[in-house]
């Protein structure tokens, strides 16, 4: 306990997403705001700006299936994580010289995910039924990220110094408790940030978009070509991040973020419920969609995702091997730590290309709902307030690592993420 007292008065320690006021209203508004999307999204206006709001009964919120079904869906992903396939990566180096391990078998996870549903749709199991738990899953996903973060915000009290997170030790309980203190909370060698983020919630985002196609095949007796477009671009989504699993061990959540509620909830609740929402408003509002719009569709999709996965890769290159062929030959800056910016290639066309694929995705994903509805655009919209928000907080951590080498960066590379705009 000792390091948690000696850390409570640092004056330094600079608070996100509104402090103390924001980590007590996200955590109660953002629960709430799933259930008014899902309950929206299958309600035949389908209208986010009706006033009153459109509530759901509080009948609709319990199955005693749900949690069944959540803790069978668990159990399977800590089972599949722990299987010895696939190779063992290890993490950056940590504040105490060491080095994590990671099993890179989230796409092997996928893989018997995707099977074991097919199996399911062959003997028959309606997985169109999905569609009438959502509303009870979301409810018993968002009970368990309070659980998981209780135990997380306690059991962090036990973890040595060099393990805490550098923003989530504030001596203020909600605000720790939201941000999270530990940085890479474990059970043995279960690492419980790692798991969350990659398995239960991501996969469980493509289970639930395949419900909803079933559930419109039930209804319809065939699956949109909207619907198809949703599914098979969130797939790719998932199945591009499990590919290259290895390198969300270089992302700010792994690490520099503490493990509490915002993720936890974020990883098991609102990716797979609020990411989804297409595909459940499409199960109530069909949409007819020309082979013209659907070609456009699908081509912003690739760019955007050749964007993303380009720019990542070549960071990701860079970061782990300076020298390799692919990176060796474009042009860098020196910083005073050692470590280099990329100043061509994709990080020389703005500072966060890869932003700006996965926002080209989004608007990709939302379009075969049409335009008659402003739901299907809410994941844009919050999207882009998050990214933007995250390039800010990105921009400050950076400045503070690399100086003056960061402001010729800038100097040199003027946008953040769209180029001649922002
Ligand atoms: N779907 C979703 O809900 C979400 C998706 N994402 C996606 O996750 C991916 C990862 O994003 P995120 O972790 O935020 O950040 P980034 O992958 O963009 O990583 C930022 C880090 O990259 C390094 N860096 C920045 N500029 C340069 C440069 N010029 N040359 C070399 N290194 C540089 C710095 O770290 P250092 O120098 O220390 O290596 C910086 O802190 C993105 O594609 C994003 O779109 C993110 C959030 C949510
Ligand atoms: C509103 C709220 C609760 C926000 C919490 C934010 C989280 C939902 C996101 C923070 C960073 C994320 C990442 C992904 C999913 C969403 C969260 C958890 C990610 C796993 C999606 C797939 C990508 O390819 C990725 C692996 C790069 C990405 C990593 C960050």
């Amino acid at each position: 306990m000792k390091q948690s007292t000696k850390r409570r008065s640092s004056p330094t320690t600079e608070r996100e997403f509104g402090g103390t006021l924001g980590a007590s209203c996200i955590p109660v508004l953002l629960p709430l705001l799933v259930l008014f999307l899902l309950s929206v999204s299958r309600s035949p206006g389908a209208s986010l700006l009706q006033w009153p709001p459109q509530l759901p009964p509080t009948s609709a919120l319990w199955d005693p299936l749900a949690p069944l079904l959540l803790l069978g869906w668990f159990t399977l992903h800590a089972f599949l994580y722990l299987l010895p396939l696939g190779k063992v990566s290890e993490g950056l180096v940590l504040k105490n010289g060491t080095r994590l391990k990671y099993p890179i078998n989230g796409f092997h996870a996928l893989v018997i995910s995707v099977g074991l549903l097919l199996l399911l749709l062959w003997l028959g199991v309606p997985l169109g039924s999905l569609f009438d738990l959502l509303l009870p899953l979301a409810v018993c996903a968002t009970g368990l990220s309070f659980l998981l973060s209780f135990y997380l915000y306690i059991s962090s009290f036990w973890a040595p110094p060099h393990a805490l997170a550098p923003g989530g030790n504030t001596g203020n309980p909600l605000y720790d408790f939201f941000i999270g203190r530990e940085l890479n909370p474990r059970i043995g060698n279960f690492d419980l940030k790692y798991f969350c983020e990659l398995r239960p919630g991501l996969i469980g985002w493509v289970v639930v978009n395949l419900g909803m196609l079933m559930k419109e095949v039930e209804l319809r007796d065939g699956a949109s070509l909207a619907m198809l477009l949703v599914n098979g671009f969130q797939l790719l989504y998932v199945a591009d991040a499990l590919w290259n699993e290895e390198a969300v061990l270089t992302t700010m959540d792994i690490v520099h973020d503490g493990f509490g509620f915002m993720l936890a909830f974020g990883d098991l609740a609102w990716v797979p419920f609020a990411y989804s929402l297409q595909a459940s408003f499409l199960v109530v509002h069909p949409v007819e969609l020309g082979a013209a719009a659907a070609t456009t569709i699908v081509l912003l999709n690739g760019i955007g995702y050749y964007i993303f996965r380009k720019s990542n890769s070549q960071k990701n290159v860079f970061r782990r091997d300076p020298k390799h062929p692919s990176v060796s030959s474009l042009e860098t800056i020196a910083t005073a730590t050692g470590k280099r910016l990329l100043v061509s290639g994709w990080w020389g066309l703005v500072r966060h290309p890869n932003y700006l694929g996965d926002l080209l995705m989004a608007l990709a994903w939302s379009l075969p709902c049409g335009f008659s509805h402003l739901l299907p655009y809410f994941y844009v919209g919050y999207f882009t307030v998050l990214l933007v928000h995250r390039e800010a907080r990105d921009e400050r951590q950076c400045r503070a690592k690399y100086g003056q080498a960061w402001d010729a960066y800038c100097q040199r590379v003027p946008y953040r993420i769209f180029p001649y705009l922002y």
